[in-house]
């Protein structure tokens, strides 16, 4: 049987523990604070991230490091983007055999603009541990997941054997898992999506309608796949789970913590309010960061993303962005990709 370790004992990790414990698969997870640790062991409950529910008795947490990874095949690293060189390189420094890396984060680096896998490549380069890197994505939120509803991912990886690893550790009659060939589609489909559920909520919580929040998500959908495309990814994957499956749950959720960010900001709060009422990750700020910035190096029009940089870091008014979005020059609404299939 796969020995599998959970990095990462946050809502998503925690509820991925609980798809694997379904399916009869022990699992190591690992916190970095103690107390947590013990409510895991002691009393098989994660009340910060998931209070509704009981964890399974398979799952065993650990705070160190090279005691979680102990003779494991697969990891399932589930860290916020901000957190996951140093944790990597924490695990590459005590992994004793190589291992496949199922990532579930979604995020991109600011300055560097790489892609979740493209970190822990490198971080890992060095160590000879590294067999596979795969990405777990799509519309799932982990509320939803640890109650067991019905929730469709994605899996996606260099090579389609590993993705099929990742696809028979996780899939049950709860949790149906595909495979997809395109790594930076998946990836980049779920880092972006986050800012447009930013916009989604702000526009929401400025009391604006069911057609602001159409047009966000469309249009926010058409600068996903344009960015996307000149990364190198097939179109096609944004019209999938990990794209529009993915923009749809998130824009339209109260359960996403994006959205409910943006909504706060729409209302008038600050960002430093919304980031402290939150206590937990909002990972469309970081993101919207690197994604401006690759818009501008890439000479790629995101004007949505754009819009929200400037409200976010520039201290533009969401009003105003809003005009600044509506008055821009006409277009057509299709353009040409250049793609051959
Ligand atoms: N929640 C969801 O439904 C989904 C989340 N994701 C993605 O999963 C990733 C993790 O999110 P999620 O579990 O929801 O986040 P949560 O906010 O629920 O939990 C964050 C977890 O990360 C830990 N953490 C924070 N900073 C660090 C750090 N510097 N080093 C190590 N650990 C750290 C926290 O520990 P502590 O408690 O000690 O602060 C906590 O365990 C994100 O990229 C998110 O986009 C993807 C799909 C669904
Ligand atoms: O990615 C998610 C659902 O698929 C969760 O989104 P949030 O991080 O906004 O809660």
């Amino acid at each position: 049987m796969t020995k599998v370790a959970v990095i990462g004992a946050g809502s998503w990790g925690t509820a991925l523990a609980m798809v694997l414990a379904d399916n009869e698969i022990d699992v190591n997870i690992w916190a970095r604070r103690k107390e947590q640790i013990a409510e895991i062991n002691e009393h098989h409950t994660n009340t910060k991230y998931l209070p509704d529910i009981g964890l399974s008795d398979r799952i065993v947490g650990f705070t160190n490091m090279e005691d979680v990874l102990d003779g494991v095949d697969v990891v399932l690293l589930v860290v916020p983007t901000k957190a996951i060189r140093e944790t990597v390189r924490e695990m590459a420094s005590v992994l004793s055999k190589e291992v496949t890396i199922i990532h579930a984060s979604k995020g991109i680096e600011p300055g560097s603009h790489k892609r979740i896998s493209e970190m822990i490549e490198e971080e890992m380069n060095n160590s000879g541990k590294l067999k596979d890197v795969v990405v777990l994505s799509g519309p799932s939120h982990a509320e939803e997941v640890s109650l067991r509803q019905p929730t469709t991912v994605t899996v996606s990886s260099k090579r389609l054997a590993a993705s099929e690893l990742a696809q028979d550790l996780f899939i049950n009659q709860h949790f149906r898992v595909y495979t997809n060939t395109d790594l930076v589609g998946v990836e980049i489909g779920g880092a972006l999506k986050n800012t447009i559920a930013l916009v989604c909520g702000l526009t929401d919580g400025m009391k604006m309608g069911d057609n602001t929040k159409a047009a966000i998500m469309t249009r926010g959908l058409a600068e996903i796949a344009r960015v996307g495309v000149k990364l190198g990814a097939n179109p096609l994957t944004f019209a999938g789970l990990s794209g529009l499956g993915d923009l749809i749950v998130t824009c339209t959720s109260m359960h996403s913590r994006n959205y409910r960010a943006g909504y706060m900001i729409g209302q008038g709060k600050t960002l430093e309010e919304v980031l402290t009422s939150m206590g937990m990750v909002v990972e469309g700020i970081r993101t919207t960061k690197a994604a401006y910035e690759l818009a501008t190096k890439l000479e790629v029009d995101m004007p949505i993303t754009s819009a929200l940089y400037a409200v976010l870091f520039e201290g533009l008014q969401p009003a105003q962005a809003t005009e600044r979005l509506m008055g821009r020059v006409k277009k057509h609404e299709v353009e040409q990709l250049n793609i051959d299939f």
